[in-house]
């Protein structure tokens, strides 16, 4: 099957958004070659109401495209509709109110909005939009009911429209899952499976050895969960089914799985010390960053690194919040053992202006080092106490010219970043296909460097790399990221079971929780399908946080 997909999918936060405010559309294009009649554009619109509208366009013929193709809509009523379309353009109206995303209040949506749009939903295996080719019909004004525009649809690629973008509900193994719960879960007590079966620990156990030595060693016991062997046989075979296995390769190898912001998902090539090859930019640019990690750690470390009136720093601030602040928190905690107790971290993420106060009481802005972690250098909070934390120190310090001795940024955004006034030397880049909940191991790590020192760090590395390569090259039976997952979604979805209680009794793990729930729900917390199709079963949970007394 060729086909040709055009997708401007919502975000999540679109998708949540989509309540209060209409949104605009995914626009599908399947075309076959071998049989033209069968081509296909679906457009799917979020409605002010949050409901999804899909409307489907058949044109007569891919090779003689109709200017006013047949259409077929769904919930008709959505502010944008397609008015015409061919086998290599699409034009499409809005009407007044605006999509919510495309326009604020009640200004049409301009030329750069629509651009901005389109240019980033390139799917992959597909030529991106050609901006200039984005025309814009008529010139709405205020008074103007509609506007159009043209929007060129990309030269036909190889685009799978079979991917995973079926509701989970619709696998033949969910099916089997249904019944095997229906007719089975009363009878699922966990005293009667070990006494049915003497060797269930040992069936259901599973061992992981690390790479990083013969001491280090995980046991996942699925022994105590309420599960059978058919029902993990079962449960696997959902797995397969909805191709986990291939969007895994693909996932290693750089390629855009991450389609509604057309982006590779590529933490792991952040600990991969070159084993497995990726072909993304920016893949190649890792080990760079980590010399400059830790040259710079140990510089500070050592006391080579001076203050601007000549002192060596004694306490670092990392002003970052959700994973440029959860992530770098856990670990220093963790493994505290390993810390440079003289070197003494702080970690401020609140925007109630207390906690920066209070950890600037603690300051002395000779000996301080501040750490602006943040992707984007544009979250609220950060930005907030990052300002705060500079004024502080010019107080004293007076000459802006001393911030560059004291203040240095973890981002992807290097124009924000020199804009407030930190020099592009003293800061350490990372890349979009970092997801924010993954960033510990990115140049967001420098503060754990600073801490444990950077060949501690670098073992951290290596450590959650022996965990990819476990789970790339393990078959799904004995995977243990897939395997737990799994679980996770036999509770979730068939116990109804929406909370996970995590237990981490050993006090250095105290931060676990914290780090753990928002990767967690920010990895499956979804509303949509890959297509845009809203689910209507569960795909995150709810967490407890050592907090019994919410859970009865
Ligand atoms: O690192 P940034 O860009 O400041 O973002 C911080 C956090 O911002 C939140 O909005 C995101 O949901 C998180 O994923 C992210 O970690």
């Amino acid at each position: 099957m060729l086909a040709v997909l055009v997708v401007a999918r919502p975000s999540n936060n679109a998708v949540f958004n989509a309540r209060k405010r209409t949104k605009t559309c995914t626009a599908v294009n399947t075309s076959d070659r071998e049989a033209p009649r069968k081509a296909l554009y679906l457009v799917n619109v979020y409605t002010a109401n949050g409901d999804l509208s899909t409307h489907v366009i058949m044109p007569t013929s891919s090779k003689s495209p109709s200017s006013t193709p047949p259409t077929r809509s769904f919930n008709s009523g959505s502010r944008s509709q397609l008015t015409s379309l061919s086998t290599s353009s699409v034009t499409m109206q809005f009407k007044k109110p605006w999509p919510g995303s495309l326009s604020t209040c009640s200004d049409p949506p301009s030329t750069a909005k629509i651009r901005a749009r389109f240019r980033k939903h390139v799917v992959q295996g597909c030529q991106p939009f050609d901006d200039p080719n984005i025309n814009v019909l008529n010139n709405p004004s205020m008074g103007e009911e509609t506007a159009r525009y043209h929007l060129p649809v990309p030269s036909v690629c190889d685009f799978d429209t079979t991917m995973s973008g079926k509701p989970a509900t619709d696998y033949a193994s969910w099916k089997k899952l249904q019944e095997i719960y229906d007719a089975e879960h009363t009878k699922i007590v966990l005293k009667d499976l070990f006494a049915q079966d003497p060797k269930r620990f040992e069936k259901l156990s599973k061992n992981y050895n690390s790479t990083s030595g013969p001491d280090v060693t995980l046991l996942v016991d699925l022994s105590k969960h309420l599960i059978t062997e058919p029902i993990l046989q079962t449960l696997i075979s959902l797995a397969r089914e909805a191709r986990v296995e291939e969007y895994r390769d693909k996932m290693f190898a750089g390629e855009h799985i991450n389609t509604s912001e057309d982006r590779a998902v590529l933490h792991v090539a952040l600990r991969n010390f070159n084993d497995f090859h990726i072909a993304e930019s920016g893949a190649d640019e890792v080990g760079g960053v980590l010399k400059h990690t830790k040259e710079f750690s140990e510089a500070v470390r050592s006391g080579e690194w001076k203050g601007y009136t000549g002192k060596t720093i004694n306490t670092i601030v990392n002003i970052g919040i959700g994973g440029s602040d959860l992530g770098p928190v856990m670990v220093t905690e963790a493994l505290k053992p390993y810390a440079k107790r003289d070197l003494k971290a702080h970690f401020v993420s609140n925007i109630d202006g207390t906690h920066i106060a209070e950890t600037l009481r603690e300051c002395d802005p000779e000996r301080t080092l501040f750490i602006i972690a943040s992707k984007t250098f544009t979250t609220q909070e950060t930005i907030t106490n990052a300002e705060t934390a500079r004024g502080w120190f010019l107080q004293t310090a007076k000459d802006k010219a001393h911030v560059a001795k004291h203040f240095v940024a973890l981002s992807t955004n290097t124009k924000a970043v020199t804009a407030f006034g930190i020099d592009e030397s003293n800061m350490f880049q990372f890349w979009d296909w970092v997801g924010g909940r993954y960033s510990l191991w990115s140049a967001i790590g420098l503060s754990i460097a600073l801490v444990i020192g950077y060949d501690n760090f670098e073992a951290l590395l290596k450590g959650a790399h022996g965990m990819d390569k476990h789970f790339k090259e393990t078959p799904l039976e004995e995977n243990l990221p897939v395997l737990l997952g799994l679980i996770g979604l036999w509770y979730n979805d068939f116990y109804g079971a929406q909370t996970l209680a995590l237990l981490p009794y050993d006090q250095y793990l105290h931060k676990f929780a914290d780090y753990f729930q928002q990767g967690d729900m920010e990895s499956n917390g979804k509303s949509v399908t890959k297509n845009g199709q809203r689910v209507n079963y569960q795909t995150g949970v709810r967490h407890a946080q050592q907090s019994f007394s919410s859970c009865n």
